[in-house]
């Protein structure tokens, strides 16, 4: 079986691929110090809970923070007898190569994003994924990821307000009734809100004058769906994208690897 596991810079997501399917997907905080035998312990006590008797024999890795890559490799050598695949390595290749300056490195979920989206979409794609930041990544009609856009996440923009005006207070994201907030809290929610809505509209606009073509837009993280609601922004939304994205690397190079 296979792990893939999507290490974001808030959470990281475990997910089990079983050759045919998703098993079951699990999230933990993302966090540096943690250890492989605290990985391990997590993770068999939520595959005993599962009923899961499963033997992992290949590891898949994206990580937006470097650091934790190397308790990740510990875990998959000392616990599954295996050398992980990370993108991002020299190592990990991809179907087609990302075209962007010279000496940039993408953020590796978001290459593994374009390799899922385009296979389920094919190319002129916009793949939003709403993280700890909200990205936009360009496909072209050829699978390359050719760049895009980083804006700061939607949990992110409410954590900055909070720190930074003594005022205002901690405020969870939700669609406002109103544009026009009547009280402190529904006035943050709704220039957040609002505010993310114009952002995607007015990004997506961007992007197609600039490609001067149609691009089909899909969405991916946690709060895509908030925004999808009542709205004509996205595609379609797809929570398992990143994870899908990582068992296709794994199967190219797996394929490269035995051709
Ligand atoms: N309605 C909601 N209100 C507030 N937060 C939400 C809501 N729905 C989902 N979330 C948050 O979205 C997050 C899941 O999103 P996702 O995994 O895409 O990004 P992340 O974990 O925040 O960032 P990263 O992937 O960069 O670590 C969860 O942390 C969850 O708390
Ligand atoms: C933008 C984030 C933080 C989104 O997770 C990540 O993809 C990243 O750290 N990227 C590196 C820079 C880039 O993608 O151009
Ligand atoms: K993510």
């Amino acid at each position: 079986m296979l792990l893939c596991i999507d290490c974001g810079n808030t959470n990281t997501v475990f997910s089990i691929w079983n050759g045919t399917e998703f098993l079951s997907t699990w999230r933990i905080e993302t966090n540096h110090k943690r250890t492989a035998d605290e990985y391990y312990v997590w993770l068999t006590s939520l595959m005993m809970l599962h009923d899961m008797k499963v033997r992992i024999g290949a590891v898949v890795i994206s990580s937006t923070v470097p650091r934790v890559v190397f308790n990740l490799r510990v875990l998959a050598s000392r616990y599954f007898d295996c050398r992980p695949l990370v993108v991002g390595k020299p190592e990990c290749l991809l179907p087609v190569a990302p075209r962007v300056d010279i000496g940039t490195t993408v953020g590796p979920d978001r290459l593994v994003n374009t390799v899922a989206g385009f296979d389920r979409h094919g190319g002129d794609l916009i793949v939003v994924d709403f993280g700890t930041a909200t990205t936009f990544d360009v496909v072209a009609p050829d699978g390359a990821y050719i760049g895009g856009v980083i804006a700061p996440g939607v949990n992110l923009s409410l954590e900055a307000l909070h720190a930074s005006a003594a005022a205002l207070p901690h405020v969870d994201v939700t669609m406002p009734e109103k544009a026009v907030g009547t009280n402190t809290v529904a006035c943050i929610q709704s220039g957040v809100f609002w505010g993310y809505i114009g952002l995607v509209e007015g990004i997506v606009r961007q992007i197609r004058l600039e490609r001067a073509r149609p691009m089909k837009v899909i969405a991916t993280g946690g709060l895509a769906e908030l925004f999808e609601q009542g709205f004509d922004l996205f595609d379609s939304v797809e929570y398992d994208l990143t994870i899908h994205g990582l068992r296709l690397i794994h199967d190219y190079n797996k394929g490269l690897a035995t051709a």
